[in-house]
């Protein structure tokens, strides 16, 4: 393992993955990477989550191209250096910021999405001119192999390479040295991730999970509201990071959620859902006891079908559930919806808030006002209103957690920030030493006195005030210059 992070290192080292126009042509290859071999693609996220290759497509693939062609149309402008505002002591000199790649970056992915949770930050770290190493999530055998197998057909071999294991593998990996590593997961791994990186102070992006809640005002559509949450919820089988993970709402609208729930299923996957191709089925075994372990002693509604041998869960709803149970007590991973109810939306609010920070939080309701206060009153990775999980397809935002639901964020731009170290360069030239004496030794009143000129005085015309303040330093340097102070 040792080697093969110093055989990355080395790549970055030759420095061949900073010219932009290598940047730019790895990410062309990997787009050529991903519509070339797309059925290979979508056949192997199709044989881990017995996904229809459709749904993989427009789940995965769709947003690992526009990141691509988001990142192309835009790198230039990334990349160059940007001017900073100058202070009088600096104004002769150059200033800028100038975006640097941070060297040998780790990737772990999770397996829920397991194309587009490796390959979006991918193209985020190559963007920025890193080396990157990849671990897929072993739970995704198929799309890791094909990852494994395809990369280096298509991209620099030593700069960009794919590991495959599991714990172990990725416990070796983590003694090692790298200058980010970005990991999605569960936000118990997360801590394991952290403290492996705080040995080697790595800096981290830790992509995690949570029980992101959804508050149903009494004051909306729910018709809609529920065709909403019932695509969101049961998308991929339940397993997306985003997922509303649970209701509240006022005991009163339970029946009637049941209810257009219900009708929506049957609309969205007819009524045998274990026919349909757009239902999916839980990753494993293990899970699959999991999700059903939080149903034990709850109210079914809706839902509650299993099927142990094709690891199948129907879309369940369960209604007045406790908070204090089981399916409160974690992120359900899975098609089980609890309805919690509350009072009202003070009381969701506080609900909210007596919890640890959800990756998103979502809020359906025709009063605007009340949406924003949610919105002010509680915290969350990210927020959309009257929808859920669509925050998550616009990459002018940042996508990440908040407390336990993460740290750090990425797509489009934000990726290559992530991936970046913003380096300020001041540029001086060796002249003008007379006006450094103010800031020599020894000491003086009145050198104070003109740094809190130049430095604290504020002026509304900027441009004129520096004029004049350029003006006030000449001739400071002149005086000082001539052994006045
Ligand atoms: N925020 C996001 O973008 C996002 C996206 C997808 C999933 N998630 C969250 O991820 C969770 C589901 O994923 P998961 O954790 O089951 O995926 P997982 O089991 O695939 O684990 C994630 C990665 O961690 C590695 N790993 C597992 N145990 C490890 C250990 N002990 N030491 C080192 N590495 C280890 C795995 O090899 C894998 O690559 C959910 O909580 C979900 O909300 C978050
Ligand atoms: C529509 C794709 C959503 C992907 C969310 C990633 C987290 O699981």
């Amino acid at each position: 393992m040792e080697r093969e992070v110093q055989r990355v290192r080395q790549a970055f080292l030759s420095g061949r993955s900073r010219p932009l126009r290598f940047r730019l042509q790895q990410l062309e290859a990997l787009r050529r990477m991903v519509q070339e071999r797309e059925k290979d693609i979508l056949a192997a996220i199709a044989a881990d989550l017995c996904k229809s290759e459709l749904n993989a497509y427009s789940q995965e693939v769709i947003t690992v191209l526009g990141e691509i062609d988001f990142m192309l149309e835009n790198l230039p402008e990334w990349v160059t250096a940007k001017p900073v505002k100058k202070n009088l002591l600096t104004m002769m000199d150059e200033a800028y910021i100038q975006p640097q790649p941070l060297g040998v970056v780790l990737i772990i992915g999770a397996w829920n999405y397991p194309f587009v949770l490796i390959i979006q930050p991918l193209i985020g770290a190559i963007a920025a001119g890193n080396a990157v190493i990849i671990k897929p999530s072993e739970l995704s055998e198929n799309t890791a192999k094909i990852v494994a197998k395809l990369l280096p057909q298509y991209l620099d071999q030593d700069l960009y390479v794919v590991i495959n294991g599991g714990v172990e593998e990725t416990t070796e990996l983590l003694k090692q040295r790298f200058d980010h590593i970005f990991y999605t997961g569960n936000t118990a791994v997360g801590k394991i991730v952290m403290e492996a990186a705080a040995k080697h102070l790595t800096p981290v992006t830790l992509e995690l999970g949570g029980k992101s809640p959804c508050y149903i005002d009494k004051d909306c559509d729910l018709d809609i509201v529920c065709r909403r949450i019932t695509w969101g919820k049961y998308m991929n089988c339940g397993q997306t990071c985003i997922a509303p993970d649970y209701i509240l709402c006022e005991a009163s609208l339970q029946s009637q959620i049941v209810w257009k729930i219900k009708e929506t299923v049957k609309e969205f996957y007819g009524e045998n859902i274990k026919e349909s191709p757009d239902y999916e089925r839980i990753i494993n075994l293990r899970h699959f006891k999991r999700i059903l372990s939080l149903l034990e002693g709850q109210k079914i509604a809706l839902g509650g079908e299993t099927d142990e041998a094709t690891r199948y869960i129907a879309p369940t709803v369960l209604t007045d559930v406790d908070p204090k149970t089981k399916v409160m007590q974690e992120e359900i991973f899975g098609p089980v919806l609890p309805i919690v109810p509350v009072k009202n939306v003070d009381e969701a609010i506080d609900f909210i808030n007596e919890r640890e920070k959800p990756l998103a939080l979502y809020v359906f309701s025709h009063n605007h006002k009340l949406i924003k206060r949610m919105i002010d009153e509680t915290s969350s990775g990210g927020v959309t209103g009257n929808d859920v999980i669509m925050h998550f397809t616009l990459n002018s935002f940042p996508f990440g957690g908040v407390g336990s639901s993460g740290m750090g964020a990425y797509h489009g731009k934000h990726s290559f920030d992530t991936f970046s170290h913003q380096r300020p360069c001041l540029l001086k030239s060796l002249k003008r030493e007379g006006a450094n004496k103010l800031r020599y030794p020894p000491n003086s009143q009145s050198k104070v006195d003109w740094g809190k000129f130049f430095l604290l005085r504020r002026f509304n015309k900027e441009k004129l005030g520096l004029l004049v303040l350029t003006f006030l330093g000449i001739v400071a340097a002149v005086l000082v210059k001539a052994g006045y102070y």
